[in-house]
């Protein structure tokens, strides 16, 4: 059985009104889908801005975002702070990343893990920095702790994690401690279908609570050594 392609989940991302499609997983679940992609200019610019302004007092010196839908949500905060230079952290194993730093996701969206690469060369703007690492959605928070892993492999200190949405609240176990590093502009429920009918969790219907750090620059680790892959 498919749902209506046509459901909507009404929701708020950074005080403005959105309506996310809900697209089933499987016969039991279904996800309300945000594609900053297909959000527009105006969307990118606003979720930016916003990121941008929560975190600005940690003074972040470089943003990190993960392959692929992260990639905007990095340059759009990048962009708001002022700041040139960003990392991706990649997915696709190009020739390129041969040698690349190496950790292991399994997202919300995907049947097998995925890889997520941090290029070599990139450790250079990552070492000894105060990094903001920003996704797009954080759902079970795979993706997000393997970048925090990967960005730290690298010698970074991560004063913040930024998402467009947190969905669900497996995130907070996955990410541990470093839950109280997350903000989110908004949040959505995961969905259950029932009786053909996708009916929100009501125990994923509230953001779980964090506590928020402030990393002063006296915080800052040292710059390591990278380790191997
Ligand atoms: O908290 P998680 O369960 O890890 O899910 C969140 C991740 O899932 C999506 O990426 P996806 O793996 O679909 O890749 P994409 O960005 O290339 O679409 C999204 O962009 C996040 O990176």
């Amino acid at each position: 059985m498919h749902l209506d392609t046509a459901r909507t989940h009404e929701t708020e991302i950074a005080g403005a009104p959105v309506a996310l499609p809900i697209i089933q997983l499987d016969d039991r679940k279904a996800i309300a889908l945000l594609m900053v992609i297909d959000m527009g200019i105006r969307f990118g610019d606003r979720v930016g801005e916003a990121l941008a302004a929560h975190f600005a007092a940690l003074k972040p010196e470089i943003i990190v975002g993960s392959a692929t839908l992260g990639i905007p949500v990095a340059i759009e905060v990048s962009r708001r702070l002022g700041i040139d230079h960003y990392v991706i952290l990649q997915k696709s194993p190009k020739f390129h990343l041969a040698d690349a730093l190496v950790e292991e996701v399994r997202s919300v969206t995907s049947t097998a893990p995925q890889r997520l690469l941090l290029d070599r060369r990139s450790i250079a703007l990552l070492q000894g920095r105060r990094v903001l690492v920003v996704d797009d959605v954080v759902a079970t928070g795979s993706s997000m702790a393997a970048a925090l892993r990967l960005v730290r492999r690298a010698g970074g200190c991560v004063v913040g994690a930024g998402t467009i949405l947190t969905e669900g609240n497996a995130w907070r176990a996955a990410l541990g401690q470093d839950a109280t590093l997350l903000h989110g502009l908004g949040h959505i429920p995961q969905f259950d279908i029932i009786d053909g009918e996708p009916v929100a969790d009501p125990a994923t219907e509230a953001a779980p609570p964090t506590e928020r750090r402030i990393f002063l620059t006296s915080q800052v680790a040292p710059a390591r050594k990278p380790s191997a892959a």
